[in-house]
């Protein structure tokens, strides 16, 4: 199935992305644009294909690595013909396949494409219609021409001790005077220039500006070797980079802790093990590791994981902490299924040093539920529930959009409402105030929104929850999700081939998104409808699901309680009913502000704070 024309991004990345100059016009086919999901069958005949040509092939950690015979570099009788030969040993430029998405991505000539095109591609004799890609010999542009070599001014002014500007040279750095930043190029499996990586000397942020296949890393050391040392950003690279440790090679992610592309995965395939050592500095991405461990293939990660005495690398240099003996203390990201305590220690250590961000992502919006939940984590299930037209979406449009405005990569599966109304109602929320006599101002704020991490499923009306399940998994591979929301859970049921009462049916989807929140670390919340209930009477969590099975199976419960209905006097407000991490149970209240569709207590003291200015301002 394709699954990728089922999410929509709103954006592609946050960082600002460049095309590369290609020495061939760019040659963007529909094949090369569209992703699909893994199809077994399609796998297998590709490889039977393989052995039949007797083309060389291997297993690898992420990928099936293959000669490449997609494009016209090979002239058509020697993509034809098998020698015994090839099969053992690589002819040419590789290709990769990864073996959770199917695609197939080429460094030397930097494509991705499906495999059905490839399995085409891979024909004696292509199919009628077939149009193999041209060639194309790669030409990254930089966008900064003025490079020179690091000067001593530039080193000194990145302030790590003992640094000398000769060291910064040796790994590949460049500084533009003019701007005042330090640059690294970004490298694909085929060691080929996609990209680079900036550090702005004055505020110390990065950037990173890539291909549109985004597959670049920046590594440091030999091509033999076959352990490497992940880290997150420009800083912590430097210092290891000029550490010469002569067992890893030093590798900076591309995009810090908040994506890693797949199309980088070929660039790590070589390596046997992989060493996260990266800087918590933002809450989103705790435990960011595991979740790229889980990419990379678990088995060959191992973790640091961050206390005060193993910190990140340029932290270690600044207390003087032995870099060699932290990195000696790497344990695997992942504990064998009956461990010890001793085993663990670090775990809780670094949890306990670090609670603020084992708490989760504050809300900005709703202080009253950091105060109950203590912050959004990963890896659990919320129910929202309420009566019908109570705010259930517009409330739910709000806490997701709070989140995604700080980085928490966010789908949304809008099974009710059409995405535009969704999309509509998240923008408004984000500007405070409807656009529609404001027009001016669209492109603007637009432009703003659309550099929220937030994706859309296409998907509308009655479904399925296999088809639904197995898009949020390929968005959770190719996108990093974290954070997905299902509005509602009745638009999945008396479609399936469950047997059995209403009630049988609705647990187990709730088991299912359990068990893919658990699995998948991705914080799931499903929206859904109480059961019919008399209006006088509050809802409480065995009234709203029917059976205990829902309650139990999720952390938290959260319920709008709407006593407007039913009370002169009587207000809405969220009712936190359940709260497996913290226990803290309690209500929010939830005044409504309908021009800026917000229940937000923040948001509505700053506009009355702003009005009250402009007042004072007119009657002055
Ligand atoms: N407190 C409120 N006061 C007035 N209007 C509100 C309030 N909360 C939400 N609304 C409005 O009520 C309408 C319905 O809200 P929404 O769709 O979020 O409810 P819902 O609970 O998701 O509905 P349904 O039960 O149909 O799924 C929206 O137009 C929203 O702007
Ligand atoms: S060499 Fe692989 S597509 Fe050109």
């Amino acid at each position: 199935m394709r699954l990728a024309g089922l999410i929509k991004p709103l954006r592609l990345l946050r960082v600002n992305k460049t095309r590369c100059l290609l020495s061939e016009q760019h040659y963007a086919t529909k094949a090369e644009q569209e992703e699909y999901a893994f199809n077994t069958k399609e796998y297998l005949d590709f490889k039977k294909q393989l052995r039949q040509l007797n083309v060389y092939n291997r297993d690898g950690h992420t990928c099936l690595q293959v000669d490449c015979r997609l494009c016209e570099r090979l002239p058509a009788a020697a993509r034809a013909t098998a020698t015994t030969a090839t099969a053992s040993r690589s002819q040419g430029p590789l290709a990769y396949v990864n073996k959770r998405t199917g695609a197939f991505i080429c460094p030397n000539c930097d494509v991705k494409v499906s495999l059905t095109y490839a399995l085409e591609a891979y024909q004696t004799v292509p199919p009628s219609g077939f149009r193999r890609l041209p060639e194309k010999s790669l030409e990254y542009a930089t966008r900064f021409p003025n490079l020179i070599s690091v000067t001593a001014d530039a080193c000194e002014a990145l302030g790590l001790k003992g640094l000398k500007e000769a060291q910064l040279n040796a790994i590949g750095a460049q500084f533009e005077p003019e701007q005042k930043l330090l640059h690294f190029r970004l490298r694909n499996a085929s060691h080929k220039i996609v990209g680079e990586k900036v550090l702005h000397l004055g505020d110390r942020s990065e950037q990173t500006f890539q291909c549109s296949s985004s597959s670049g890393l920046l590594i440091h050391g030999s091509g033999n070797k076959t352990k490497a040392v992940l880290v997150s950003n420009l800083l912590d690279f430097i210092v290891l980079a000029t550490q010469n440790i002569e067992t890893h090679c030093i590798i900076c992610l591309p995009y810090a802790m908040q994506q890693l592309p797949q199309e980088c995965l070929p660039g790590l395939e070589r390596f046997k093990e992989l060493v996260f050592w990266l800087h918590y500095d933002a809450t989103p991405s705790w435990d960011a590791a595991s979740a790229f461990a889980q990419k990379m293939d678990e088995k060959r990660c191992l973790l640091i994981r961050p206390t005060e005495t193993e910190p990140a690398p340029h932290v270690a240099l600044k207390k003087r902490l032995n870099i060699r003996h932290i990195l000696a203390k790497a344990t695997p990201v992942r504990h064998k299924a009956i461990t010890t305590f001793n085993a663990l220690r670090n775990d809780i250590l670094s949890e306990l040093q670090n609670i603020e961000k084992v708490n989760g992502v504050k809300w900005k919006r709703f202080p009253v539920l950091n105060k109950l939940l203590k912050g959004h984590r990963k890896g659990e299930l919320t129910i929202l529930t309420g009566p019908t037209g109570s705010g259930k979406t517009t409330f739910t449009s709000e806490y997701s959009l709070d989140l995604a405005m700080q980085g928490v990569s966010t789908l949304w599966g809008s099974f009710e409402i059409r995405n535009t109304r969704l999309a509509a109602t998240l923008l408004r929320q984000f500007v405070g105030y409807p656009l529609d006599d404001k027009l001016q101002e669209f492109d603007h704020w637009a432009t703003e929104f659309e550099r929220l991490p937030l994706y859309f499923m296409t998907f509308h009306g009655q479904q399925p929850l296999k088809p639904v399940l197995e898009a949020i998994e390929h968005a959770q591979y190719v996108h990093d999700i974290s954070h997905v929301i299902i509005d509602n859970l009745q638009f999945m049921m008396g479609i399936s081939s469950y047997r059995g009462d209403k009630f049988w049916e609705q647990d187990s989807i709730i088991a299912a998104f359990r068990g893919f929140a658990t699995k998948h670390n991705v914080h799931v919340t499903l929206v859904m409808h109480p059961r019919k209930e008399r209006q006088e009477d509050e809802l409480t969590t065995s009234s709203v699901f029917g059976t205990a099975k829902a309650t139990q199976e999720a952390d938290n419960v959260l319920i709008i309680q709407d006593k407007r209905l039913t009370a002169v006097r009587g207000k809405k407000y969220l009712q936190v009913a359940k709260n497996r991490y913290s226990g803290d149970l309690g209500i929010m209240p939830m005044e409504f502000d309908k021009d800026a569709l917000s229940y937000s207590s923040s948001v509505q003291s700053a506009k009355r704070r702003r009005e009250r200015e402009k007042t004072s301002l007119t009657e002055s």
